[in-house]
């Protein structure tokens, strides 16, 4: 799989371009290309700068009289282009924003399209690897809907279903469904499979079954797809808090188009006619269809929708609101450089665009006119994109922010003061802007605080200080900046106030001067060492020599109420901060790293040590228990294989049967009717043992159910209990707890729920920590290598069939 840097990225800016008055083009319809990694790029037939790709005129090779003139090349503008990138990469400029818009309403359509051989199965599923980081845009998808839902709860539910549906000129096939599974090419949607989706693992295994009874044919090197394929993920999000359920539905489309070739040519050799020929037809009604759509006529969309089931299906999710991406494929080699120019005008259609023509002089033979109208080029893009930058910079983009943004922004916010990222991560305009308001709304909340506890402290004393006195005091106290010039300033700030007669105010100054230091947002991560701070200036300032022994009583008194008043302003700001900007991080207990002295004395008090080591024991449980419950599961999937296999066995017995009917005598029928008999035995046995296992399956996962049950109350407890610790210790309840790592360490939370068909009684809980490994798709892969051997068979009967009949008409 590639691994090289991403080629080229998405330009949006398309201002310089001609385009077609009917253009089409908005921000949710994207045309992106891929060009084939198998293939160098042939920098005199095919240039490509940022987002645009330049493409020889066949004309010009063609015609010898034409060579000698300089090169001219189609230019045509793409939304991006990949070459030698990772799928991710792929998958998270072109799909992640459908995705997203899909979970709030947005229909969406992705049509992979390109010629033979061009990469689109690999884009589009990217099944056939062994590791899924090469998995593409399908199973990520799954991925990302199931991340999606896991956010929703209480009054809200979001359900995901998926149709797979294989469309080859005349007939429409179910990809979720056993073959024979033809359905009526004008109710696919009635008449599809709609399997619902909880669980990454279960999804993938239709997809790898979808995958092996699509219709394919043998190469060299790969196996290739003669129809058409669509995946549907069809997503439900319910609010159930009114009294009508408000229900919206939204609908994704994955296309792998059939690949388009031009009959004779290397890269389809395999394929039939025929099959070149609908695979061609396919894409001509789906360009036609946007001609269609481009210039806005009704009336001919409304014909074009009946003249080919794959517009019939899409319909309503065919238009310019819906999100559309486009992945163009193409071979950059000069034999496929007219097939590539007919893929690139597709894209161009698609997005109103009409190719031009340029001349690109060699940058040897550039002429000075050449070179300005370049420049003027570069210097009008330049400018375009300062405009833009200066209009992000000035506009208020954070009125348009919903609630999702506003938290992850909050999340921002919280790890930057948390020291888990940097101003550098804060760079994005609209992140940046919220993330500096909201620290401005935090700092002036802690103002407030301080300027509060100041005139409170002032009235204890009974003097009121005025305003500007304060805020000239402040100034004078602020302005320190060494421990030195403040401990000459103290004095000489002293002797002032001494003539002022008004030593107290100097007191509850420098009182005043640690509660800010206290409640300031370093100490605030760092509890300990203020609480420590807090501490030792008391003590030095009583021990100071200059205030007499009433001033220290007195002082001392103050001290303690400050102190009190300190830790409640900061347990109030701490709450505060919590409610207000980081409500979400409560939630899970959570050690940050300069809270680890706090938990190894939480863990070696003796106080909590019977139940720490509840704590523990109920993680060994868990572990064990869940490694006996992989393995009854790992049985339980082998015994379900074998049970097809025996099916399969039976099935093929009784079709060799049906053959041999006319022809056979009685003594051969008897033979194949023990057989059978002797497969039904084994299959009933199977399914016997199948049940007993099942039944185990269960009991291994309800002990485990109850052992997480009581995981969640021992973390809920472990929260209090370690809180409890911390303000006992050190006056201060913790941000943020977590389990020690050491504690979850081997816990079935930590283990990945492995592999291995899951039953849908599963419980959620478990079903979500599933990730899927190498093993997992290397069983998938066989499942899909298993369920296509069967496919092909049962297809050459069919055919043998149709055939013998007309052989026989
Ligand atoms: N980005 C890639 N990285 C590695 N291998 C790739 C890549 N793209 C395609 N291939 C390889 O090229 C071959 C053809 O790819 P794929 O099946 O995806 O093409 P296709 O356009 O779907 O073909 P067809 O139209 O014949 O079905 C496969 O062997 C595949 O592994």
């Amino acid at each position: 799989m590639d691994c090289a840097t991403k080629l080229v990225t998405s330009r949006q800016n398309f201002s310089s371009i001609k385009t077609n008055k009917y253009q089409l083009g908005n921000h949710y319809v994207k045309v992106f290309y891929r060009i084939s990694s198998l293939c160098k790029i042939d920098q005199e037939h095919v240039k490509i700068s940022d987002s645009t790709m330049f493409i020889r005129r066949l004309e010009q090779l063609k015609d010898v009289t034409k060579q000698a003139m300089p090169p001219s090349y189609w230019e045509f503008i793409t939304d991006g282009i990949f070459y030698k990138v990772q799928q991710k990469d792929v998958y998270d400029e072109v799909v992640e924003d459908v995705v997203k818009r899909l979970a709030e309403g947005s229909n969406g359509i992705l049509v992979g399209f390109g010629q033979t051989g061009s990469g689109k199965s690999t884009t589009i599923a990217g099944l056939e690897f062994v590791s899924n980081e090469n998995f593409g845009i399908a199973p990520r998808v799954v991925k990302q809907l199931l991340e999606i839902k896991k956010q929703f709860n209480g009054n809200n539910r979001m359900t995901i279903e998926m149709s797979y549906i294989e469309m080859s000129k005349t007939a429409v096939y179910d990809l979720l469904k056993q073959y024979p599974n033809n359905v009526n090419p004008w109710h696919v949607d009635k008449e599809s499979t709609k399997f619902i989706i909880n669980t990454e693992c279960q999804a993938l295994k239709e997809l790898y079954l979808g995958e092996a009874r699509k219709e394919t044919k043998e190469t060299k090197n790969y196996l290739s797809h003669i129809n058409t394929s669509v995946l549907t993920f069809y997503v439900t999000i319910e609010d159930l808090s009114f009294n009508n359920v408000n229900r919206v539905k939204s609908r994704l489309h994955l296309i792998d188009m059939a690949g388009s070739d031009t009959v004779g040519n290397l890269t389809c050799v395999f394929k039939t006619k025929g099959e070149v020929g609908s695979a061609n037809l396919a894409k001509t009604s789906l360009e036609q269809f946007f001609l269609c759509l481009v210039e806005k006529s009704q009336k001919t969309i409304k014909s074009r929708l009946r003249t080919n089931p794959l517009i019939f299906f899409l319909k309503d999710d065919l238009n310019i609101s819906s999100t559309l991406r486009f992945i163009g494929h193409i071979n950059t080699d000069k034999e496929d450089l007219q097939i590539s120019l007919s893929m690139m005008r597709f894209g161009q259609i698609i997005k109103g665009y009409k190719p031009s023509s340029i001349q690109i002089e060699q940058p040897a033979k550039m002429t000075p006119e050449n070179k300005i109208r370049y420049l003027q080029r570069k210097l009008q893009e330049l400018e375009e994109e300062r405009i833009q930058n200066s209009m992000l910079l000035n506009v208020d983009l954070t009125s348009n922010i919903n609630s999702e943004r506003a938290e992850h922004l909050q999340k921002i916010v919280k790890d930057y003061l948390n020291n888990h990222i940097s101003e550098l991560d804060i760079i994005r305009v609209v992140d940046a802007s919220m993330a500096f308001k909201m620290f401005k709304d935090l700092y002036t909340q802690w103002e407030q605080e301080r300027q509060k506890l100041y005139k409170e402290a002032s009235l204890s004393f009974g003097k009121r200080i005025s305003d500007s006195e304060i805020s000239l005091q402040k100034k004078k106290w602020s302005s320190r900046s060494s421990s030195t010039m403040a401990t000459t300033k103290v004095g000489k700030e002293k002797r002032r106030v001494k003539k002022s007669k008004d030593a107290s105010v100097d007191e509850k100054l420098s009182m005043v001067e640690k509660v800010d230091k206290q409640i300031s947002v370093q100490s605030f991560f760092d509890s300990r060492a203020k609480h420590s701070t807090l501490k030792t200036i008391a003590s030095q300032d009583i021990s100071s020599g200059s205030i007499s022994q009433s001033a220290k009583r007195r002082k001392s008194k103050f001290t303690t109420s400050i102190q009190r008043r300190a830790s409640e302003v900061k347990q109030r700001s701490v709450s505060s901060f919590t409610d207000g900007i980081i409500s979400d991080t409560v939630v899970t207990p959570d050690i940050i790293p300069n809270q680890m002295e706090a938990w190894n004395g939480f863990s070696k008090d003796p106080k909590y040590t019977s139940f720490m080591e509840e704590c523990k024991s109920n993680e060994k449980n868990i572990s064990s228990i869940y490694e006996q419950y992989i393995e009854a599961l790992k049985l339980l999937n082998e015994q379900k294989v074998n049970i097809d296999a025996i099916k399969q066995e039976i099935i093929e017995t009784k079709m060799i049967m049906k053959f041999k009917s006319t022809d056979s005598d009685k003594y051969t029928e008897a033979i194949f009717m023990e057989a059978e008999a002797k497969c039904k035995e084994k299959k009933d046995n199977a399914e016997k043992d199948h049940v007993h296992q099942k039944e185990i399956v269960f009991r291994y996962l309800s002990e485990l159910k109850i052992y997480l049950d009581r995981r969640r109350d021992l973390k809920e407890e472990l929260t209090r209990n370690f809180d409890a610790f911390c303000k006992e210790k050190f006056n201060l309840p913790m941000p943020t707890v977590k389990c020690s790592t050491e504690l979850i360490k081997g816990s079935a939370a930590s283990i990945q729920l492995n592999e291995f068909h899951v039953d849908e009684n599963m419980p959620e809980k478990l079903v979500e920590t599933i990730e899927i490994s190498e093993i997992q798709i290397g069983q998938f892969k066989k499942i899909m290598q298993k369920e296509r051997s069967k496919v092909v068979k049962m297809r050459a009967l069919d055919n043998k069939k149709i055939y013998d009949k007309k052989c026989y008409l």
